[in-house]
């Protein structure tokens, strides 16, 4: 069983897989390194390897790697940013400057549709990414997420409070808000579609109707209704992993 891992900003991101039928047995969100390793523990025996991608602090990164090793001895393999990878070329000007997240999901985007790809990440930040059809990756943008938008608009001023359960209801419609959970959290909403309509609008320029678009990250869903076309692919960055870091 292999053990594997996206570990963000805010949340790491888990599944275990088996060697033989490539079939996923279990995953999950979670918020913390023992958080982790308790729901690991509780749901999977047998692992004997794991592969992991990460946007946070080496530092950060060892500790976990460590705790794991501890916790059920094994070794982890860690993405490592790379120029060019299965006929994709990274676009950035310093390669290793591009989030490993971004990376790990465009060279699964393109690997999937072996076409020009626009691949839209929206968590924690929503991020954007151009792959045009030869593999060369143009590029792309980087945003505040809804949650960082919502909780900088309540760390900044003083009136704008409200707790979750009122949060969740204000979402139901995207009419002028009428309460102050009802303006932010569909302002916010109405950001997030004009973003994603801006990058349809940009890949069109580029490639005209021909092109494939990839939504991802924990807020895919509230605009996958904007883009029919659209593949919703929520394990987008471990299909990148794969590739990145073989197991034999
Ligand atoms: N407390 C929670 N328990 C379980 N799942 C959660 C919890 N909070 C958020 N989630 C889910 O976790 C996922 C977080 O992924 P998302 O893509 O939004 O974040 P992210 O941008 O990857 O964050 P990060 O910066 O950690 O990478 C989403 O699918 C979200 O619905
Ligand atoms: C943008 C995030 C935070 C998205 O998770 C991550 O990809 C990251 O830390 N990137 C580094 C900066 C960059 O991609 O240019
Ligand atoms: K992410």
């Amino acid at each position: 069983m292999i053990l594997e891992l996206d570990c963000g900003n805010s949340f790491i991101k888990w599944r275990v897989i088996s060697r033989d039928r490539a079939g996923v047995a279990c995953g999950g969100v979670v918020g913390s390194d023992l958080e982790l390793i308790e729901a690991v523990r509780r749901k999977v025996q047998g692992l004997d390897a794991c592969r992991l991608v990460s946007v946070r602090t080496d530092e950060e990164t060892t500790r976990l790697t460590a705790q794991l090793g501890e916790a059920f001895a094994i070794e982890c393999v860690w993405a490592r940013p790379a120029a060019e990878l299965a006929g994709v070329r990274n676009g950035y000007e310093e390669y290793q400057r591009l989030g490993l997240d971004r990376w790990l999901a465009l060279v699964g985007a393109f690997h999937q549709a072996r076409c020009a790809c626009l691949v839209l990440d929206l968590g924690t930040a929503v991020t954007s990414d151009f792959v045009a059809g030869d593999g060369q990756h143009l590029g792309g943008f980087i945003c505040p997420g809804v949650p960082l938008m919502r909780n900088q608009l309540r760390t900044h001023t003083r009136r704008i409070r409200y707790d979750d359960a009122t949060a969740e209801q204000a979402r139901h419609s995207l009419m002028p808000g009428r309460s102050t959970a009802e303006a932010v959290e569909r302002g916010c909403s109405l950001m997030l579609q004009g973003f994603v309509h801006t990058q349809l609008e940009l890949a069109r320029e580029y490639w005209g109707a021909s092109f494939q678009v990839f939504l991802t990250g924990g807020d895919a869903g509230t605009v996958a209704g904007l883009v029919p076309a659209a593949r919703v692919a929520p394990d987008l960055v471990f299909v990148g992993l794969a590739i990145a870091c073989p197991l034999s």
